[in-house]
This record gives C-alpha cells, structure tokens and sequence, in this order.
C-alpha cells in the first residue's frame, strides 16, 4: 500500500482548499489534488471531523473503506470497474486519508438526472454492464465484499467515460473492520433491500436489490425516491407497470430520448432483469454472476443490431466479409499449392527410391 507524504498532499490540495472541494458525503469531504512532482491528478478523502462520537465514526467508516479498497487491489486480477485505491495518508493526529484515482466526468445520478444531454441507450446498457462486472468482482472476491450502498451517486465515470464504483464506507468483508455481527443495516433510501432488516439477514442479494433500483433508473432517468410523484418509489411505480399487459415500454423509459425499435427488445430484458432483482423474495432474485452474464448477451445482440442499423457500420461489416472471403481464397490457394507441393516431393521421393532400387 504506498503512502504519501502528507505535505505532498496539503501541496496538491493548495491546503485542502474549499475550491478543490469535489464535495461532502455521510462520512468524508473528498478533494481534488494535482501532485506538482508527478503532474499526476489524484482524488483525497478525509473524514469529516464532528462532535466527539461522530468523528470516531467517520474515521472508521474511512479506515473500512481503505481496508476494503486496499484489499480489492491486493490481487493480481483487479476490475477495471471498481475505482483505483493509490494508497493512504496520515494527518499528524494519525487521521488516516484515502488517495484514489481521480474521476473527472461525475457520477451516473448527475448523468441521469442532471445533465443537459442524457445517455444514449446504447451507453445504458453499457453502463449497466459495467456496474454488474463490478459487483460480480465484489461478490466473487476472496474474501467476498458486500457493498452494502449501491447507488446512481456511487457510480463514477473516468476520463473515457467508463462507469466505476466508489465508496466502500458502508463495505463488509471479512478484512474490513466492522463485521457482519455487529453492524446494524444501512444504505441508502430508495435502494435498501426491505428484506435486510436486521444484521443476519444481509446477503449478496442485498446489493443485486440496489443493483436493480440502479437498472430501474437507468432505464427511466426516473429517481430511486421522488416524493413530487405517486407512488414515490421507483420500484412501486416501475415493477407493476412492467408486468401489466399491452402497457408500452416507452412509458417506463426515459421520455427525454425516442428508443429506436432496435433497441426496444434489449430494453425490455433489461427491464426484466430489473424487476427480477427487485423482488420482494430474495431466493428470487438472481445472482450478480448471471445477471452479468446476460447484460453481456444484450450488449453483444445490441452491438450486431447497431451494426445493421448503421450504414457506416453495414460498410464496416461488409468490409470485414470481403477480407474475410479473400483471406479464405488466399487460404485455399495456399493449401493447394502445399498439396501440389508435396504430391511434387512425393514424386520426388518415388524417383529417389527408384533410382536407388536400380
Ligand atoms: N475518486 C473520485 N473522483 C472524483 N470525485 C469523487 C471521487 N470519489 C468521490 N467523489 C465525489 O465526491 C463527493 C463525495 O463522495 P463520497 O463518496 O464521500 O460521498 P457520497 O457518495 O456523495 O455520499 P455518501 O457517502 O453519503 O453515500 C461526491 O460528489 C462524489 O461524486
């Protein structure tokens, strides 16, 4: 785990200065910082300091989600969905601050919900893709990670916009410092498995729930709890309404953007796959490892019909096909010019054993 020099980091953060605040979340204030020696830019959390009682449990949410994050890049095989741990840092009161990858394009509740242009739904069912890899990462680890706050604001987006998830403040594992036994329920409203009511009744089914109301935001750009609509929440108002017949797709989708018709089939799986998650029963919701692999079938279906939807894509493939019918003559060619080769050195070697037998 490297550690960096707290000066290095005061420097990089020009004091831990309010204009390089990034913002505040339930248990730190996370900072923008730019190393001067490296040129590198890097993003700090720093628990936020209360009264007495608070303080210590800011800390230690912080120090879980460093022990979490530390022990996911432990490993030889790191996801490329799960933001960067660089490593940590001690105040002189030995407050202990996160370093990370720094992600400049903002989260997926900003994109959803407050950006100008919303994602195109090719980029959605990308996104959701992206998010079930890194809960699947999570839950095949060893030790098994259950993120327990998987939500449209922990997900963030690096410089290619390819969606990662952050904040392990609430994280349990075996590593981490708070254990199954002790810590009561918590998470986010809207996205709380109403299952996960008491300490033993947390399971990996508890963050596919959150990962289904994700799925359901997704699809409508509609927020996990929006009080000025009835019903309030996303799963009562978007899980009915998919299983009643005859209702059109387009009223759960995003109304901001037309789904082309190539896309309406994926959208329909994805909305199946979301309310199969969302179940009220926990054994009848799938796990993470099977819902990845069907968002990569969708991705791989959506990814054929774009390509037969788009004429630049039909140039594309039609392209690829004469290569590949060239290269195929080219092989035959080969080959029969490798038979005649060897009928000629078989000749060859019947003369030599003529020769020879005279
Ligand atoms: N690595 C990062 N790069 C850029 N911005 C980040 C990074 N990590 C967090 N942020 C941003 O910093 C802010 C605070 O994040 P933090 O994870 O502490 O809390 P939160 O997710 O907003 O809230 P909560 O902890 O209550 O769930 C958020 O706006 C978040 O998008």
């Amino acid at each position: 785990m490297a550690e960096f020099d707290y000066q290095d980091l005061v420097k990089a953060t020009e004091g831990f200065s309010p204009s390089r605040l990034i913002g505040k979340g339930s248990h730190g204030s996370v900072y923008k910082g730019i190393l001067l020696k490296e040129n590198k830019v890097l993003a700090i959390k720093k628990s936020t300091i209360g009264i007495d009682h608070v303080s210590n449990d800011n800390s230690k949410k912080l120090e879980n989600e460093i022990c979490i994050l530390s022990s996911l890049h432990d490993h030889h095989h790191q996801s490329p969905y799960i933001i960067n741990f660089l490593g940590t840092s001690h105040e002189y009161s030995s407050r202990k601050l996160l370093v990370m990858e720094f992600m400049p394009n903002g989260s997926l509740h900003e994109m959803l919900h407050a950006a100008k242009t919303p994602p195109s739904w090719p980029k959605r069912v990308e996104i959701a893709l992206q998010i079930a890899r890194a809960v699947q990462f999570l839950h095949e680890n060893n030790p098994l990670v259950i993120h327990r706050d998987i939500k449209s604001a922990n997900v963030l987006f690096d410089e290619n916009w390819n969606a990662k998830l952050a904040d392990y403040g609430l994280a349990m594992s075996r590593v981490g410092s708070l254990s199954h036994q002790a810590s009561q329920p918590a998470g986010t409203i809207g996205y709380m498995d109403p299952c996960y009511t008491t300490p033993s009744k947390l399971s990996t089914k508890t963050d596919v729930f959150s990962y289904g109301v994700v799925l359901l935001e997704i699809i409508s750009s509609r927020k996990a709890i929006d009080v000025s609509k009835s019903p309030s929440s996303i799963v009562e108002w978007a899980v009915p309404l998919s299983q009643k017949h005859r209702v059109p797709i387009g009223e759960i989708c995003d109304p901001r953007i037309g789904l082309p018709p190539y896309m309406e089939g994926t959208i329909r799986n994805l909305l199946n796959v979301a309310a199969r998650c969302v179940s009220s029963k926990e054994e009848n919701r799938p796990c993470i490892g099977e819902v990845a692999m069907e968002m990569n079938s969708f991705c791989l279906v959506e990814r054929v019909k774009v390509v037969v939807a788009s004429p630049c894509s039909w140039t594309c493939l039609v392209r690829s096909l004469i290569l590949m019918r060239r290269q195929r003559r080219l092989a035959k060619k080969c080959k029969r010019k490798c038979e005649d080769y060897s009928e000629i050195s078989k000749g060859k070697l019947l003369l030599r054993e003529m020769l020879a037998d005279r």
